[in-house]
């Protein structure tokens, strides 16, 4: 559903101010650089997959994100949406891709001020040409979603800004568009109001089939949400499934750690030799036993715990955080 193939985005170089030169002819012959957004960047999304981009601040999301929605012009390579050029082809696809850039206020300029969050809804249905009676069912089903039953005649003006975020996050839901591109959708949003707009973007990807671009700095969110994620600082670091990141960092870890509750009393002896660090505490009928190991001894350190009676373990497992962390060292 989305292709983007070698991806490349330099700005110009900022102009210094005028009166800062000394003549145009210094000013001509000073090489000033380009900018790098994105270099070389390629990747695949399905139709119906939540794919997505992360990478630190800078790294180029809102560039890709403006490209995908022909906003930004890239220096070289293309990104296809439907087979269709974002660029290029833009008029064929400005029907079928929607754009929510959740760190941009002024977007929210969209709604009418003293107007009912109803009204408002109703009138973006229209413009997106959605019949009245489908426009109705869905505007009713996504303030339900998004529990916002109770503000649906309120005047826009009135709303708070997060919930004025989350109106704008309605509007995927009404116009259910094949294509949804989510710039920081979350951004404003309190830990309540997230999960539901994660349940809400969930259910356009698994029953409406909407194929979702989605750039976030909420790891937690981006593990819950992505089928793939794409990390990415200008240009590709890695690809995969969050568990396929996480798996492909545990393995680059030398180290691991397992703490295990044991009833009974622990020989250290039993674990000499494979772990290379062990910590005992406890001297009653419970103890704890805290093991450093190599990753590749996994296996033989469980062995050798299963002989004793484990009543709990805890095991320093690789969050997407540690692998953003990781793979995006500065
Ligand atoms: N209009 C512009 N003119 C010049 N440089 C720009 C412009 N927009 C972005 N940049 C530069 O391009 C690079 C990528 O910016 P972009 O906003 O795409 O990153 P991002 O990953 O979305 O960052 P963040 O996580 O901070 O939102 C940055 O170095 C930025 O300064």
């Amino acid at each position: 559903m989305i292709e983007a193939v070698n991806l490349t985005k330099y700005y110009p170089p900022p102009i210094k101010s005028l009166f800062d030169l000394k003549s145009l002819k210094d000013f001509l012959k000073t090489p000033r650089e380009e900018i790098p957004a994105l270099v070389d960047i390629s990747f695949k999304v399905k139709e119906g997959e939540i794919y997505g981009l992360l990478g630190p601040n800078g790294a180029g999301k809102t560039t890709l994100c403006k490209i995908a929605n022909g906003l930004v012009i890239p220096t070289r390579g293309h990104l296809y949406i439907a087979g269709y050029d974002s660029i290029q082809d833009h008029d064929k696809i400005r029907g079928r891709i929607f754009t929510i850039f959740g760190g941009s206020r002024d977007l929210f300029g969209l709604f009418q001020w003293r107007v009912s969050v109803e009204k408002n809804l109703r009138f973006i249905a229209e413009l997106w040409g959605i019949p009245k009676a489908e426009a109705e069912r869905r505007i009713t089903h996504a303030l339900e979603l998004l529990n916002l039953e109770e503000k649906r005649h309120e005047w826009y003006q009135k709303l708070s800004a997060g919930m004025r975020q989350k109106v704008y996050l309605v509007l995927p839901l009404i116009i259910q568009p094949e294509v949804l591109i989510l710039d920081e959708p979350t951004v404003y949003l309190d830990v309540f109001t997230r999960r539901e707009v994660w349940n809400a973007i969930m259910e356009l990807s698994r029953e409406v089939g909407t194929t979702v671009l989605l750039t976030t700095h909420n790891l937690k969110e981006a593990e819950i949400l992505c089928d793939r994620i794409l990390l990415f600082n200008k240009s590709k670091i890695a690809e995969g499934t969050p568990k396929e990141l996480i798996e492909k960092v545990q393995a680059l870890k030398a180290e691991r750690k397992i703490i295990a509750k044991i009833k009974g009393r622990i020989n250290p002896k039993d674990f000499e030799g494979i772990a290379q660090k062990i910590e005992i505490q406890g001297n009653g009928e419970s103890m704890y036993i805290q093991l450093y190991f190599k990753n590749e001894d996994l296996k033989e350190i469980l062995s050798r715990l299963s002989q004793y009676n484990v009543v709990d373990t805890q095991n320093s497992q690789v969050t997407l955080e540690e692998v953003f962390t990781h793979l995006c060292k500065r």
